[in-house]
Order: C-alpha cells, then structure tokens, then sequence
C-alpha cells in the first residue's frame, strides 16, 4: 500500500481539528502561574482599602503644622498610637499629633502625615521642624484599584504580578484551564534506563526524557512512563495503563518501514489513527489519532532523536497550547540572516539546527552540526531551527531566513 504522504500545514490541521481546550475551572493562585485566566477578573475590593499611612511618623491636620521650620518648629500633644493591623483610634482633633506606623489606617481628622525624621519623636508631645503638604504620605484608598475594576482580562497568561494583584484583592482561586497531563512512552527493545549498564547493542532512552522535558517546557504535566519493549501487546498494555491519566500521548519510535515497528503495529488496525508520512526533514513517518473511550489524542513521533523534538516543536507544542487556552499556539517564526550557505532536499521542509544571536547588524543565525536526525549533541549545541521551505533546494550565505528560536518564550 502506498503511503499516504502529507504538508505540514495539512499535519497540523488535522491535529488541531482534533484537540480543544480543557474545561477551565478555578485554579488555587499558585497553580494559576503560568495559565491563561479563563475569566474577565474584576476587582472584588478597592487598592488600598483605606486612607494610610505612607511613612511611620505622626497623623496630623496639615493647618495646624504649615508653619514649622527648624528655627520655628510647632509642638503638639501626642494623643494615641496606631500600628498597622492594630488600630483601635478611629478619629482625632484638631491640635493633636497620633503616632501612626507605615499601613495603619489615618484617622479621621488627620490629613497629612509627618515622618519621624522631621519630629523629635516625642512620645507625650512632638516637636515638629518641618511641614508636609496636604495630603502628604497618606495613601489614598481606591487610588491604585477601584472596585469593579477589570483587573485581569481572559486569555491573559498569569505572571507573577498577575498573582500577587489577585492575592491583594483577596482571591484564592481564578477560573484558568488546567495544565494538560501529558504521557511520555519510548519503544524500543534497544533501549535502557540512563544509570544502568548498556550492552554490545543497547542504547541509552534520550527520547522520553527529552519529550518530557519539552512538555515540562511547554507548560504540561510530563509523566515519562519510560521504555516499552517492540511487543504490540506489551505496548497496547501500557497504553491502556496511562489512559486514565492522560489528556495527551506522545510516543516516539516504532512508526516507520522497519520489520519491528511496534506502535505502527499495535495502532493501524485502529480507524481513529492516521500513519503516514509528513514532507519534512527531520520527522517524516508521523502519526496521529485518538485512542481509548476518551478519544484522547495520541503522537506517534519517529524514533531518531532530533526528529521525535523536532516533531514535537511543530506538532505537540500546538496542541498543549491549544489545550491550555494560549494563543499563538505555533512559535511564531523570527527573520534572521544565514552565516554560512545551507541547502536542502526538494518537497521537504527542512529544519536545520542553528544557533541564533543578535548583532549590531541584527538577528544572524549559524547552522550547526550535520542534517542527521541522530545527532543529538548538535542538537543539544544549537538554540533555533532554520526553516527552509519545501520548493528551496540551497539557501546561500547573507539570505534572510526564518527561524524558530527555541528558547524565546511565547
Ligand atoms: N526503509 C526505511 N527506513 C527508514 C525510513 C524510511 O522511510 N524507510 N525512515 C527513516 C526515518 S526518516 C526515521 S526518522 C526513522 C524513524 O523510525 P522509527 O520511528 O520507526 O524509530 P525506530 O526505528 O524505533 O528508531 C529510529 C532510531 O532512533 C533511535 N531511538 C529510538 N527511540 C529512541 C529513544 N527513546 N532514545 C534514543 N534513541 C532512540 C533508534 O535506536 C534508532 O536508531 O526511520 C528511518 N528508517
Ligand atoms: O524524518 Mo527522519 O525524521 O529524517 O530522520
């Protein structure tokens, strides 16, 4: 049978067809970091609360003091004391001075407050040597925040500062949609766990921990299940094991021509799979579907190591996205201009590992490595892909290319 091949824009639609949005629902604040809210937030409170106090020092009407100079200080009887979280005086007269700590509430009557540095500190009575304006450190409530304010828009990913404005108007939770929980599965019989022994004809599995990794990355939960042995049973038996965990799967090997290819094996005889080839360099043998009685979507990502992250850069990626609610979901693409010619097969997309950095003369970008889609140390080495497109066989030197940085956050 003929193998169905496919564009990359055809590949990724029809896995964005597949996946939606997770249902959002209100999240704990520490969990909200890094998620788009799912809600308009509108300030429940007004910032800051109450008139306070910006300075520790004493509240005052700003009449009685505008006078004060060093050589012509002003004395008042100190009548009381507020320390933040404890004020028990609510209000005073004119004439009067009430120590005040940075935060307690300024009484009614006083306008104005004093630092302690322009005063004698004086405990019964205060000298006062110099005046502050009116309203001078008094924080006035509502003027950061006003209630209904719409503090946080949807769609908005949360920040750190995002975070601690919720905590200040007294949220707990915000609506968000969760992290989905990605399933990491490498097969190969080839393969062993980094940290034991390897054999004449064994090989340390990179692959799961650089696709959990990624999905770590990427803002999922990775569980990296590890290596599964190149049995059709023993790969469908650990499948069914992660379903009910999973939101998404991603495996990796066992998917092109070869005579054990597993996941091929174990999968095609579903109709909710599609196996075939993709027009792209690394990562053509792709495939996609839905597996078990949540549809849940699965990746079936070639086993050389550049092309299952290469694969994952242009297919996964944008499915987390779209499941966490994060626009763009693709990393969009930067213009840089090539260091060093490069060329490429026809009919394919060629991603080749580059380095990117800025110069006086703008983004430049510099291949690294070979093509082969084993060369994990190049890959490890380079911090772009250069995207050559299918119908562009050579890209000489000085050329405008696009680039996907990988570690430009998005
Ligand atoms: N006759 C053909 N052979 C191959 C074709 C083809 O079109 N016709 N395509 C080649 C391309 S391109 C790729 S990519 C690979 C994809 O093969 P599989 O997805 O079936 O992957 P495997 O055969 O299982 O492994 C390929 C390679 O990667 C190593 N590997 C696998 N898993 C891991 C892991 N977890 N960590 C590190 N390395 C891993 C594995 O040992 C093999 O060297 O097929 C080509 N062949
Ligand atoms: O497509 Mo394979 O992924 O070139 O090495």
């Amino acid at each position: 049978m003929a193998e169905d091949v496919t564009t990359v824009e055809d590949h990724l639609r029809r896995i964005l067809d597949a996946v939606a949005p997770l249902p959002d629902y209100p999240q704990p604040l520490m969990e909200s970091l890094g998620l788009a809210a799912a809600e308009d937030v509108v300030a429940p409170i007004r910032l800051p609360s109450f008139d306070n106090s910006g300075m520790d020092g004493y509240a005052v009407c700003q009449a009685d003091v505008a006078s004060a100079s060093a050589e012509s200080p002003v004395h008042l009887p100190v009548v009381g004391e507020i320390g933040a979280g404890q004020a028990r005086l609510l209000a005073m007269s004119p004439g009067t001075a009430v120590k005040i700590m940075t935060g307690a509430p300024v009484p009614t009557g006083a306008d104005s407050v004093v630092p302690y540095e322009w005063t004698d500190r004086g405990v019964a009575k205060v000298r006062i040597d110099k005046a502050p304006t009116l309203g001078q450190h008094v924080r006035r409530a509502g003027e950061d925040v006003q209630e209904g304010d719409v503090l946080i828009e949807h769609g908005t990913v949360l920040g750190p500062r995002h975070v601690g404005l919720l905590a200040s108007v007294g949220r707990a939770t915000v609506r968000s949609r969760p992290r989905p929980r990605v399933v990491i599965l490498s097969t190969g019989s080839e393969l062993r766990e980094p940290g034991t022994p390897l054999g004449h004809d064994t090989i340390y599995d990179g692959n799961s921990y650089l696709l959990a990794a990624a999905a770590r990355r990427a803002g999922a939960i990775a569980y990296r299940v590890g290596i599964v042995p190149d049995e059709p049973r023993a790969f469908l038996d650990a499948l069914d094991d992660q379903l009910v965990r999973a939101d998404l799967v991603v495996t990796s090997g066992g998917v092109s021509q070869g005579d054990f290819d597993v996941v091929k094996e174990a999968l095609r005889p579903l109709d909710t799979m599609w196996f075939g080839g993709v027009g792209m360099q690394p990562g053509k043998p792709q495939g996609f579907g839905t597996v078990g009685d949540d549809a849940t979507p699965i990746f079936t990502l070639p086993g050389n190591p550049v092309s299952s992250y290469i694969s994952f850069e242009v297919f996964v990626l944008p499915a987390i996205r779209t499941m966490m609610g994060l626009s763009p979901v693709s990393r969009p693409t930067r213009r840089a201009r090539l260091t060093h010619p490069i060329s490429s097969p026809a009919g394919r997309r060629q991603f080749v590992r580059g380095d990117f950095a800025v110069d006086r003369g703008g983004p430049f970008v510099t291949p690294v490595g070979g093509h082969g889609s084993h060369l994990i140390g190049d890959l490890a080495s380079s911090n772009a892909l250069v995207v050559v497109p299918e119908d562009v066989t050579s890209v000489p030197a000085g050329e405008q290319v696009q680039v996907l940085w990988l570690d430009e956050e998005f």
